[in-house]
């Protein structure tokens, strides 16, 4: 439920894209704290960007609230700094222009030269300096989501919607921009709300994970709390004793359990559901 002090507080959020048949989603109550990265996982199509979208503000839910320090979202607004799998940039600006257009919106009164270094500080964090003078059609898939990536940060938002940021990146500079994104949050305090398909990548960043079930009438079906200690390297991740409970726990929730949770939902078993708290390695009897 929602505080005063609660940073985001979903309510009760549905969604139904046609007028007949189950919702997407169903009964989603969350809660997300001031400096909390947490990390949504489900199997494709169960609602993730839809969600996402509504706390984005470009989207509406069919029925529930979505609030941002207790205002009721409604509409983008550059307090919230979203990454879309897809790269949206504008393809006549160059990759620098892309970038200071939208510091330019957050910070109007900054002159030409501010806006520039803010900017480009942001483009040295994802490794692009020697791009910015290229336009969109000119970058490879992985660049442009780096310009995004970057143009998302460089607005420095209250909270940052991040649906699979790094998908579509190589291996070696994923793990660049993971090990940036944990040192800015934990710099920042930056709250985040994240879509990812990758467990490790949500082992290494999250406070939280957020597990849903397969849709239709979709749920969170677990909040796991990462029992990893937060000073996570990716390096040496896998020796910590939590890693292997956490991630057999995520593991087995994708492959056994999302899909006894569909079953009952759609035999009309899941009216007033409320997800499991779980801290695996800790809580054992939840520990698969
Ligand atoms: N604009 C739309 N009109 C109709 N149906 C839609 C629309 N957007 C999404 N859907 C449907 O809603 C469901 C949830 O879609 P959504 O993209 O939110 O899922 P997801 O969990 O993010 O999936 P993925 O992991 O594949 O990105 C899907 O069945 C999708 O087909």
């Amino acid at each position: 439920m929602q505080t005063e002090n609660t940073f985001l507080a979903v309510e009760n959020l549905s969604k139904s894209y046609k007028s007949d048949g189950p919702p997407v989603f169903d009964g989603i109550n969350f809660n997300i704290e001031r400096g909390e990265f947490v990390c949504i996982i489900g199997h494709s199509g169960c609602g993730k960007t839809t969600i996402l979208n509504v706390l984005a503000g470009l989207e509406d839910a069919t029925t529930g609230y979505a609030y941002m320090l207790g205002r009721e979202i409604k509409g983008p607004s550059l307090d919230r700094g979203v990454v879309f799998q897809g790269h949206a940039l504008m393809p006549w600006m160059t990759v620098l222009q892309n970038v200071c257009f939208a510091v330019k919106s957050k910070y109007p009164d900054w002159n030409r030269e501010k806006i520039a270094t803010h900017s480009k500080k942001y483009l040295e964090m994802v490794g692009l300096v020697n791009a910015e003078n290229k336009k969109p059609s000119e970058l490879s898939g992985g660049m442009k989501q780096r310009v995004g990536i970057a143009r998302a940060f460089a607005i420095e938002p209250k909270m940052l919607l991040l649906d699979e940021p790094f998908g579509a990146l190589d291996a070696l500079t994923r793990g660049v921009i993971q090990d940036e994104l944990l040192k800015i949050c934990s710099e920042t305090a930056q709250t985040v709300f994240m879509i990812t398909h990758d467990v490790d990548e949500a082992i290494l960043l999250s406070d939280k994970i957020m597990l849903m079930s397969n849709g239709p009438n979709a749920r969170i079906a677990e909040i796991v709390v990462n029992t990893l200690p937060k000073d996570r390297k990716r390096a040496n991740l896998h020796h910590d004793p939590m890693y292997y409970p956490m991630r057999n726990h995520l593991v087995d929730f994708l492959v056994n359990r999302s899909k006894d949770l569909q079953a009952k939902g759609a035999s009309g078993g899941l009216d007033g559901y409320q997800p499991v708290i779980v801290r695996p390695g800790v809580d054992e009897s939840h520990t698969h």
